[in-house]
This record gives C-alpha cells, sequence and structure tokens, in this order.
C-alpha cells in the first residue's frame, strides 16, 4: 500500500537568488531551507507558456498554476484565447457578442464595459477592452461607456494613469457626430466589484451603485478622480476608492434598460460575483440590495464557471479543462481533502478542478473554508496559517484522506501589498505551519509534497526609488521558477533528470499514490 500524499502550496512563493527586496530569501525559514537541501528537491517552471500563457514574458498566477496542478496538462489560457479570438475575429461572430451589439441597437442603448483597466494579462488585457471599443463603433453602435477598475496589483502599483490616458485617447480618436464614448465610473479593484469567493460581497454592492446606478462622488474625469484621491488620502491604483464621472451633476453613463454590458475580464474568480448579479438579478439573487435593476444583456468575456453556466453568454469558449486530477481520484475511489481559508479556497477547489465549482463525488472529496479576515493583509501577515494548519493537521490524523492539499496564501496576499517588512512575516508564518504539517507527516507516515503556484514575495521590490530614497515597491507576482520538495516520500524516492513546470506535480503525485498516471498527462518528477 502507498503512503497517503499531502500537497502543500505556498501562494506567491517563488525560488531566485536574485534579491530586489527577495523576502523569501531573507525570511528566517528553518524548514524551507531543510526541505530545499535535505529533501529530495528542484525547482520548477510556474510561469508563461509552461502554464498555458502567451508568452514566457507573462508572469504566472494562481489561476493557471492551480489549473496546470490539478489536470497535470498545460492548455492554452484565457489570455491566450482571447488574443486569438481578437486576431480570428471570432470573438465578433460569436452569439454574445451579436446579441449584445443587437439588444443596445434595438434599444437605442448604450453598450458598457466593465473590467480591470491595465495590460497585466492576470484578469484582463487593455487591448481586448480597445479592440472591441473599435468593433462596436465599426458596428454603427454610437454609444460606449467603461467602467474602469484600477489595477495597481498585477502591474506596477501607481500605473493608473497610463491606461486611463492611453483609452481616452482611444476615445479622441474614435468620437465623432456618429459615435460617442467615455469613461463612465471606476475605482481600485480592492474596494469596488472584484470581490472573489464571497470574501465580501459588499465590494460587489459598492461596484453596483457606482457603475448601474451612478451613485457616488462626483468628478469631471477619471483623471481627476485619481489626482485628487491621490492627494486626498495618498491611495495606491487597487485601493482608490469608487468614482463616478459626472457632468453638470449628472453621471454621463449608468446603467439602463435597454444598455448591454461587457465584463471584458477574462479570468473567472473575481468576475463571478458580479456576473452573479447581472445573470441572477431577477433570479432570487439576495447578497445585497439592488436599488435598480436594469434590464440589460449581460455577458462576459469568457464562461466563469462551468458548472454553474455563468455567466450564460461569453463571447470565448474558455479553456475546457478535462481529466483533471479530482476526476481521476474519484475514479480510483480515493478519498481527498482540501482547505484554504477564503481568498484562496477556490484556488484549491474550484481552480484546482478545472474551474469548477463543484466536486465531482461529494463522498470522497471534502473541502473545508477557513473564513479571511476582511483586512489588508499587511496587517496580519500570517492570516489563517494556524487555523489552516489545525485542519490539515486533523484530517491527517483522522487517517480518512489518502490525498490532501492545502494553500497557504500568505506569501502571495502579503506579497500584493508590496509591504516587504510584513512580508518576511507571512513568508515565516507559513514556514512555521509546515514544521507542523512536517511534523503530523512523519508520525502517520505520510508523504509531502511541498510546492508553490508562482513567484511574488520573492520579488518585492520594482524598478526606481521613491523621492525619500526608499526603493519603490512592487505588488505585482514574479516571473521566478518555484520550489518543489518531497518530505518523507519512500524509500529511494529521487527526482529525475529535466527541466519540469506545474504541469508535471500531477503525475507526481498520483504516482506516489501507486497509480499510473492518465495518457493525457505530462510525466512525473520522480523517477
Ligand atoms: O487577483 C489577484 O489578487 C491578483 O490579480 C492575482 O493573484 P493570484 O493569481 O495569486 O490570485
Ligand atoms: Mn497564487
Ligand atoms: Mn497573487
Amino acid at each position: 500500500m502507498s503512503k497517503p500524499v499531502v500537497l502543500v502550496v505556498m501562494d506567491g512563493v517563488g525560488w531566485t537568488d536574485k534579491d530586489n527586496g527577495n523576502a523569501v530569501l531573507h525570511a528566517y525559514k528553518p524548514q524551507i531551507d531543510e526541505l530545499m537541501t535535505k529533501w529530495p528537491h528542484t525547482t520548477i517552471k510556474a510561469s508563461g507558456t509552461a502554464v498555458g500563457l502567451p508568452s514566457d514574458k507573462d508572469m504566472g498566477n494562481s489561476e493557471v498554476g492551480h489549473n496546470a496542478l490539478g489536470c497535470g496538462q498545460i492548455y492554452s489560457q484565457g489570455a491566450k484565447l482571447v488574443n486569438e479570438s481578437i486576431e480570428s475575429g471570432k470573438i465578433y461572430s460569436s452569439d454574445a457578442w451579436k446579441g449584445a451589439a443587437d439588444y443596445v441597437k434595438a434599444h437605442d442603448g448604450k453598450l458598457h464595459f466593465i473590467g480591470l483597466l491595465s495590460d497585466g494579462n492576470v484578469h484582463s488585457n487593455i487591448s481586448h477592452l480597445i479592440a472591441m471599443i473599435k468593433e462596436a463603433k465599426k458596428e454603427g453602435i454610437h454609444e460606449v461607456r467603461v467602467h474602469a477598475l484600477l489595477d495597481g496589483r498585477d502591474v506596477p502599483e501607481t500605473s493608473a494613469l497610463k491606461y486611463v490616458d492611453q483609452l481616452e485617447e482611444v476615445f479622441k480618436e474614435l468620437n465623432d457626430d456618429t459615435f460617442h464614448g467615455c469613461i463612465a465610473s471606476g475605482g481600485g479593484r480592492m474596494v469596488i466589484t472584484m470581490d472573489r469567493y464571497e470574501a465580501d460581497w459588499s465590494m460587489v454592492e459598492k461596484g453596483w451603485h457606482i457603475h448601474v446606478m451612478g451613485d457616488g462622488r462626483q468628478f469631471a474625469s477619471a483623471k481627476e478622480a485619481i489626482e485628487t484621491y491621490r492627494g486626498e488620502g495618498g491611495y495606491t491604483d487597487q485601493y482608490l476608492p469608487g468614482f463616478v464621472i459626472a457632468k453638470d451633476g449628472k453621471p454621463v453613463g449608468t446603467i439602463d434598460d435597454g444598455d448591454s454590458v461587457i465584463l471584458f475580464n477574462f479570468r473567472g474568480d473575481r468576475a463571478v460575483e458580479i456576473s452573479k448579479a447581472f445573470d441572477y438579478m431577477n433570479k432570487g439573487f439576495d447578497k445585497f440590495p439592488m436599488p435598480k435593476k436594469p434590464q440589460v444583456y449581460y455577458a462576459g468575456m469568457l464562461q466563469y464557471d462551468g458548472d454553474l453556466k455563468l455567466p450564460d453568454h461569453f463571447l470565448v469558449e474558455p479553456p475546457h479543462i478535462e481529466h483533471t486530477m479530482s476526476e481521476f481520484l474519484v475514479k480510483k475511489g480515493v478519498y481527498s481533502y482540501a482547505c484554504s481559508e477564503t481568498q484562496k479556497f477556490g484556488h484549491v477547489t474550484y481552480f484546482w478542478n478545472g474551474n469548477r465549482s463543484e466536486k465531482f463525488d461529494d463522498k470522497l472529496e471534502t473541502w473545508e473554508e477557513v473564513p479571511s479576515d476582511v483586512i489588508p493583509f499587511d496587517l496580519k501577515p500570517w492570516m489563517k496559517a494556524e487555523e489552516v494548519t489545525d485542519k490539515m493537521i486533523a484530517a491527517i490524523e483522522s487517517g480518512k484522506y489518502q490525498f490532501l492539499r492545502c494553500n497557504y496564501p500568505n506569501g502571495d496576499m502579503v506579497g500584493h501589498t508590496g509591504n516587504y517588512e510584513a512580508t518576511l512575516i507571512g513568508v515565516e508564518a507559513v514556514d512555521l505551519s509546515l514544521r507542523r504539517i512536517m511534523d503530523a507527516c512523519k508520525k502517520a507516515d505520510y508523504t509531502l509534497i511541498v510546492v508553490a503556484d508562482h513567484g511574488n514575495s520573492d520579488e518585492m521590490y520594482d524598478k526606481g526609488t521613491n523621492p525619500d530614497g526608499t526603493p519603490k515597491p512592487k505588488t505585482s507576482h514574479s516571473l521566478a521558477r518555484v520550489p518543489f520538495a518531497i518530505y518523507n516520500g519512500p524509500e529511494g524516492t529521487e527526482i529525475k533528470d529535466g527541466d519540469f513546470g506545474l504541469a508535471n506535480v500531477a503525475a507526481t503525485v498520483v504516482q506516489l499514490l501507486g497509480f499510473e498516471k492518465p495518457e493525457q498527462w505530462l510525466e512525473s518528477i520522480i523517477k
């Protein structure tokens, strides 16, 4: 009988000697150091084409990382699929594009785009937005409104004006007697609209008021809003309060009956809640009161949830991820367990299972969520590591599961705040938790795999310095490789020669569990 396997994802903990504010390198982390010296270990690829992104310049992210970990294959991901669909023009012959355009034309309405305004390529890409705006004009749509969520999390932390200027230029070029486009509202992505995993529905409620009702602080332009808020509160982009663009006291682009709305984000986790608000508004939606429910045609860039079929209308076919590890293990009758705190709960369940929100088998699969705090995580960099560890150890000690997985968000969520000192503590909290997991695995004689989904905390400084000479914080992920180590594996466990990536982990897990991998998967990392 093979030993059960525990897999820990240290979210956002990249592995590199480069020291650009490397909070992994400088953290006190005796456990990770032990794993990466005394046990079978290597580093693996977690970015670019190794995880299905358009190019090797694309940093990894949780969606593509957990998809690859959970399915053992490399699928072309949203960023790439949307590029291809726009290049070929296929997107404009989709039912959803035609539906949205026809609805606006039939009602003399406005076409709205909501989404993350940047070229971060994690949730969205501004180039997709611009292409669609140009096509809308070509197709005879007269009124376009953009509801711009400001990024500063997948791109430099105060870069919003660059993207706002780029978009305003496009409108300047396009606007004439037949066409009028402008920014109608917006706000920081960590304040309005882009909540995930139901951590804080009030963010989506705020977004509803700002985008749909035009109910918020008014400014003459997005630029004025950004500059005013920065001056008043020193806000960085991701935390900028909501704003409404108005003329003579009247919002320029509320969402009304007869309008169409396209959410131009391709990634699902932070697109699900706002999509539910639109798709379910007349179907018992009860997450927040809706003083206004406009009759609109709503479409997502992709379908974000394959089980819920959400949203109903979408422009580009999402990757249809088949042959996942969870499905494979269920067919083998293996009991499995998954745990994280809210912020990453969907990563080890929904992303892990190929963007499906439901289990393959209720009896064999157990999922446990530890509620996350709703605070900026640099204020509490240990987050819920202790609670996640408690649950993992209880699950190991129960003896019920042959495969157990968890995600510690600290390296990533604290890394995204740009706070180097806090991120050191975040990594150290993960390391402390690992000691307890390692001891539990030793005691129960389970194999432990420790890996990460992409870098972040390993590069906390951006290019350049602040006016006071301190390093500029970097809030986004990095291109670093990630650590991979096997603790307490079977006698003779040895890493193969070769250059591996996240998609090689699934085969490694099932090999350790004593199964042969399905033919679709990439090879195992061990001999
Ligand atoms: O959504 C986020 O917080 C960031 O854009 C990406 O972080 P993640 O890929 O680690 O979730
Ligand atoms: Mn991640
Ligand atoms: Mn992240």
